[in-house]
């Protein structure tokens, strides 16, 4: 490995899974795919955290397991100290795992509840063949010892310990074999909040000590905060923002990182945010949606080009087409509620039900708006899409957003992007490599 190879880096790793559960269209030939994890590209330098966190379903512990090459990738390669290793034969990844290891969420679960502590640790050494005989009960003692707990836990079953100390139990089994690099996957998540304070010291100790590399996972920006060197913030199988916990969070800038961090009690004393409630859930990795993923649940989408839209009125219209689009309108009860007996009345509850103003302020955006309600209220949403067409495509819609340095992160968003800012959806300028980046959103 060359002294300025990262320890593990990957480049545009994909991780496509087969839909196992619709048995029909597996039948039919018809195959469906879930993009957990959809061309990411990271590195973590040698005894440095790099903390991954995203709503639940992101792809966070596929990006962990296809990094250890538990899954094969779809697309994409992983470099450990300078090696391709998607390319080992299985003997070589067996030899591998000494030098990777997985902490789980869950001990309880992850730890044979039939074996005793000994048997645990003892596994891991054996699969390697480490020690053996007394230097092997040695070791279990001296690995215990490491991670806080007593050697004469050795001969105890997990029934007989608390969640933290069956957690120190798993970090002293993936410590067995004294590896390079670990992946903890939510390790303090099932804990109790005291007890993940100590489980973060101990990881950071042992970094301290033995110099080891972590993916540290979390769903909890307020976890990784104090562990991590640098957080990477994935959406739907991407990495949408990357940087150390200080560039990252004064202030946040990609608007799913404030969303996140605004969910943190006191994340900052510097920075007072409300809470940013983000609409709907986490859209389908089956089917994401096209340009930015993170357009359906922005609050910061940029308009388009050519019409005047007041920020709210934008946001509303924008959640509005994207429910049209997706043909997500429940109609019916929406009659029902609303008691509508007429055109005019399913006008009024339309707007009313998705904080639409009764007139927009731009008269071409208002006429396409009543066209589309009048085609839903005839009950055609292949006509109430075709009113809508493209007029409320913006950038975020259209193009894709890659990675790009700006003010020490580096954040996949159009607001950052210089050619997006007048809202013009230009094909040409999705092509060729982004221009100087604007330090400043304009909300
Ligand atoms: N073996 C699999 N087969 C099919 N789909 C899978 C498989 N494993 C994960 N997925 C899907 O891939 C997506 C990402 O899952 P993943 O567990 O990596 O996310 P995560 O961010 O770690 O979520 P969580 O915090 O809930 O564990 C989810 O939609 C999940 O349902």
């Amino acid at each position: 490995m060359s002294s300025n190879e990262p320890l593990i880096r990957a480049e545009n790793l994909k991780k496509h899974y087969q839909n196992e559960s619709d048995f029909i269209d597996r039948l039919l030939g018809r195959q469906q795919w879930v993009k957990a994890v959809d061309g990411i590209s990271l590195e973590i330098e040698e005894g440095e955290t790099l903390g991954l966190v995203g709503e639940s379903g992101c792809g966070k512990s596929t990006v962990g397991r296809t990094l250890l090459q538990l899954h094969e990738p779809t697309d994409g390669t992983v470099y450990f100290k300078g090696e391709d290793i998607t390319e080992y034969s299985s003997n070589e990844l067996r030899e591998l795992r000494q030098e990777m290891q997985l902490i789980f969420q869950n001990p309880q679960s992850s730890l044979n509840p039939r074996l005793t502590v000994n048997d645990i640790i003892g596994e891991a050494l054996d699969i390697h063949g480490l020690e053996e005989g007394q230097s092997r009960d040695e070791r279990i003692k001296e690995l215990l010892e490491l991670v806080g707990l007593s050697a004469s836990h050795a001969n105890r079953y997990p029934h007989e310990f608390s969640g933290g100390q069956l957690q120190r139990i798993g970090i002293a089994r993936a410590l067995a074999v004294e590896p390079d690099f670990i992946v903890c996957d939510e390790p303090v998540s099932a804990l109790d909040v005291s007890v993940q304070a100590q489980i973060l010291n101990l990881l950071k100790d042992l970094q301290e000590e033995f110099g080891i590399t972590y993916l540290f996972i979390a769903h909890d920006l307020s976890v990784v905060e104090h562990i991590a060197d640098r957080i990477a913030v994935m959406y739907l199988g991407e990495i949408v923002e990357v940087g150390t916990p200080e560039e990252l969070f004064a202030p946040p800038q990609h608007p799913y990182t404030e969303a996140l961090l605004s969910a943190v009690p006191e994340p900052d004393p510097g920075w007072n945010p409300e809470r940013i409630i983000l609409e709907g859930t986490v859209p389908s990795p089956l089917d994401p949606p096209s340009g930015c993923k993170f357009h359906t649940r922005c609050p910061k989408v940029i308009p388009p080009a050519d019409l005047e839209f007041e920020q709210e009125e934008w946001r509303a219209v924008r959640s509005f087409a994207t429910r049209v689009e997706s043909g997500d309108l429940p109609l019916g009860s929406l009659r029902e509620e609303y008691d509508v007996s007429d055109a005019s009345e399913f006008d009024e509850a339309i707007r009313e039900e998705h904080d639409i103003p009764a007139r927009l302020s731009d008269p071409e955006a208002e006429e396409i708006l009543s066209e589309t309600i009048q085609a839903l209220e005839q009950g055609s949403f292949e006509r109430a899409n075709d009113a809508i067409g493209d007029a409320f495509e913006t950038p975020c819609t259209v193009h894709e957003p890659e990675l790009q340095q700006v003010e020490g992160t580096e954040i996949a968003c159009h607001l950052y992007d210089s050619r997006y800012q007048d809202g013009s959806v230009d094909e040409s300028a999705a092509s060729g490599q982004p221009t100087a980046a604007v330090s400043e959103s304009d909300d």
